[in-house]
C-alpha cells in the first residue's frame, strides 16, 4: 500500500487518459490535477465529451490513467475499489425487488452482518424521506424516489467518497430543485465527500464547496471556482444571491469560451 503525506480525499496528479477504438485515438482528459479534501462537495461541469465521467471512472478505479497518479484516501488508486458509492443517471433498481431489498442489494454483494445493514437502510430511507415506501416496487415508486434509493444504496457502506454521474439528469426541473436541496442537507448530515458530475450550473454552485470547470476535449481544467454559500442555504434565496450569480456566470463565461473553441 503506497500512502502519500497529505490527507486529500481524492487526489489526481497530471491525469491524461487516452483512449484506442478500432484505429481512432482519443485524448478525453490531458493533464488534470485536483485536490479534494475529506468531507468537501466538489461539482465537475464541462462541455460534453469532455471527460467527466471519465474522471470518476478513474477515482473508482474503473479506468487506469494513460499519465499521472489517482489517489483516493491517501492510496493510489491501482484497481476497482470498493470503499466508494456510485450513483449514475439510472436509478438501476431491481424491478422485483422493494426499496428496501434494492439498498440491501448493496450489502448482500459486501457481505455486511444483516442486522448492521438493516439498521443502516432503515436509517437511510429515514434520512432521504423514503419512510412509507420502504416495501414499494421500483415501479411504484417516482423517478425522485427511485433516485433516493439509488442513493441510499450507494451509501449504505458509509463510503467516505461517493462519486455521482449526472444523478438528477433524468428527472423533470422541480423534483431536481427538490433533489439538489435533500442532497445537500444528507451531504451536511454524513459528512460525505461527494464529487458530482451534472450538466446544470445552477446544481453545480448550489450543492459544492468548489466547480470544476472543464474545457472542451480533451478535458483540461479551466478553472475552479470556490463558491462560498452559507452553509444552509434555502433553495429560492439561494438562486437571488449576488455571490450565486457572479458564481453561474462566471461558469457560464468559461463553458462558453470552452464551447466555442470547439
Ligand atoms: N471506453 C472508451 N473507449 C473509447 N473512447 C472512450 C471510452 N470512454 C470514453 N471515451 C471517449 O472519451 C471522451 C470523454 O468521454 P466521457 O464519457 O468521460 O465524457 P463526458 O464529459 O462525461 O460526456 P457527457 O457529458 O456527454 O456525458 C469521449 O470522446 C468519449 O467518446
Amino acid at each position: 500500500m503506497i500512502t502519500t503525506r497529505t490527507s486529500h480525499a481524492v487526489q489526481l496528479d497530471a491525469v491524461s487518459v487516452r483512449f484506442r477504438a478500432r484505429k481512432l485515438a482519443v485524448t478525453a482528459v490531458e493533464e488534470v490535477s485536483l485536490d479534494v479534501e475529506p468531507g468537501e462537495f466538489v461539482s465537475i461541469v464541462g462541455p460534453s465529451g469532455c471527460g467527466k465521467s471519465t474522471l470518476l471512472k478513474l477515482v473508482a478505479g474503473l479506468l487506469s490513467p494513460s499519465t499521472g497518479t489517482v489517489r483516493l484516501l491517501g492510496e493510489q488508486v491501482r484497481g476497482p475499489r470498493h470503499d466508494i458509492g456510485y450513483v449514475f443517471q439510472r436509478a438501476a433498481l431491481l424491478d422485483w425487488r422493494s426499496a428496501r431489498r434494492n439498498i440491501l442489494l448493496q450489502a448482500e454483494m459486501r457481505g455486511m452482518p444483516t442486522a448492521e445493514a438493516r439498521q443502516r437502510a432503515d436509517e437511510l430511507i429515514e434520512l432521504t424521506g423514503l419512510s412509507g415506501f420502504a416495501d414499494a416496487l421500483p415501479h411504484e415508486l417516482s423517478g425522485g424516489m427511485q433516485q433516493r434509493v439509488a442513493l441510499c444504496r450507494a451509501l449504505l457502506h458509509r463510503p467516505r467518497v461517493l462519486l455521482m454521474d449526472e444523478p438528477f439528469g433524468a428527472l423533470d426541473a422541480l423534483t431536481r430543485e427538490q433533489m439538489n436541496v435533500e442532497l445537500h442537507r444528507i451531504w451536511r448530515e454524513t459528512g460525505t465527500t461527494v464529487l458530482l458530475v451534472t450538466h446544470s450550473i445552477a446544481e453545480s454552485a448550489y450543492l459544492a464547496n468548489r466547480v470544476v470547470v472543464l474545457t472542451a476535449r480533451p478535458g483540461r481544467v479551466a478553472e475552479i471556482i470556490p463558491v462560498g454559500l452559507p452553509e444552509r442555504r434555502g433553495y429560492a434565496e439561494t438562486m437571488g444571491l449576488p455571490g450565486f450569480a457572479a458564481v453561474t456566470g462566471r461558469i457560464r463565461e468559461l463553458l462558453g469560451a470552452a464551447t466555442a473553441a470547439e
